[in-house]
């Protein structure tokens, strides 16, 4: 991809187009190698840390864009009907890692210790994220200053913004062998990018048209990206956003499973709507940040009235 192979352009844009999620070789890269080793320590470490002590990050205390802190088990709606899930969470902000001037959230000290894997982990995925978003550019005949890369913070809150780009660590509870269980409940990526990386199964998507849920294994040395509601709704769906969760294994159960993410997501004014659309219309339509708000109210679910309009995976906009 780095080299712009035709043939790897081809994979690319048609699993954009199709699967809506892909694998990213970076097994030859090893600095990335070793920094990924680093954040496997820094999440294992993390989520060691005593309960109270978590609790102190919780993220509903740091603002409604939740770009930093902890999200204990349970806060969320789980993948069954009348569970709650099966995972705790912690969120850093990239401009929290990133940026030397301004001061930062409340973090365990343990962040401190690795910001220099933090940095190098979210450097190389937005290098990673900005050549995916160039080919997707040059799909979508965009050029000059009207590409998917500028409507995001690369390298860093280019719109003057604040970034609302995150990495995210996940813990999830071991689940006995007898009956499926769903600890992540089935969504679409609320932003433009996620890059996943895990050691253990659990991920599932439901391709389009089917309804069968399908086993994504972890590929050693890669990464897992997928796309989000944000591609999905700019490229008017040519891109595709794909619904998936995180599930136990049939008469296996699932180990305790750790999984880190880096999450991408246009700058916060970026209207979701489709690009071709006419600009110059705003007045009523939701931006990024507006989206992303509604978007974790049905993640905590249930209470919103937002419920029926913004279901995880549904349309934004139109039929
Ligand atoms: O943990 C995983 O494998 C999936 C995580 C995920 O989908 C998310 O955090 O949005
Ligand atoms: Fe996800």
């Amino acid at each position: 991809m780095k080299a712009r192979s035709l043939k790897e352009i081809a994979k690319l844009v048609n699993a954009a187009q199709n699967d809506g999620i892909f694998y990213l070789d970076l097994s030859e890269d090893k600095g990335a190698q070793s920094c990924l080793t680093n954040m496997k320590s820094l999440t294992r470490g993390l989520f060691a840390l005593e309960t109270r002590d978590k609790e102190y990050y919780d993220i509903d205390k740091f603002g409604e864009l939740k770009l930093n802190g902890y999200k204990p088990i349970g806060r969320n709606v789980g993948g069954i009907k009348g569970t709650r899930d099966g995972f705790e969470s912690y969120a850093v902000g990239q401009d929290d890692i990133l940026s030397s001037i301004s001061g930062h959230a409340p973090r365990p000290q343990i962040m401190d210790h690795h910001l220099p894997d933090l940095e190098h982990f979210t450097t190389t995925c937005l290098s990673l994220a900005h050549d995916i978003l160039s080919i997707l550019s040059d799909n979508l005949c965009m050029s000059g200053e009207h590409t998917l890369q500028s409507l995001h913070d690369i390298p860093q809150s280019e719109s003057g913004e604040p970034s609302m780009n995150i990495v995210r660590m996940l813990k999830y509870i071991h689940c006995d062998e007898s009956t499926l269980r769903v600890p992540q409940q089935a969504h679409t990526d609320m932003g433009s990018l996620t890059f996943l990386f895990a050691d253990t199964p659990g991920l599932q998507i439901l391709p389009s048209g089917s309804t069968d849920w399908l086993y994504v294994p972890p590929q050693s040395g890669m990464a897992l990206v997928n796309i989000g509601d944000a591609l999905s709704v700019l490229s008017s769906r040519r891109f595709h956003s794909v619904l998936h969760r995180v599930a136990s294994l049939p008469g296996m159960g699932m180990e305790e499973r750790y999984s880190l993410a880096f999450l991408l997501r246009p700058a916060r004014s970026t209207i979701m709507w489709p690009l071709e659309g006419d600009p110059g219309i705003s007045q009523g339509k939701y931006t990024c940040a507006d989206w992303m708000k509604m978007k974790f109210e049905v993640l905590r679910g249930p209470g919103s009235n937002k419920l029926d309009y913004i279901q995880p995976g549904k349309e934004i906009h139109g039929a």
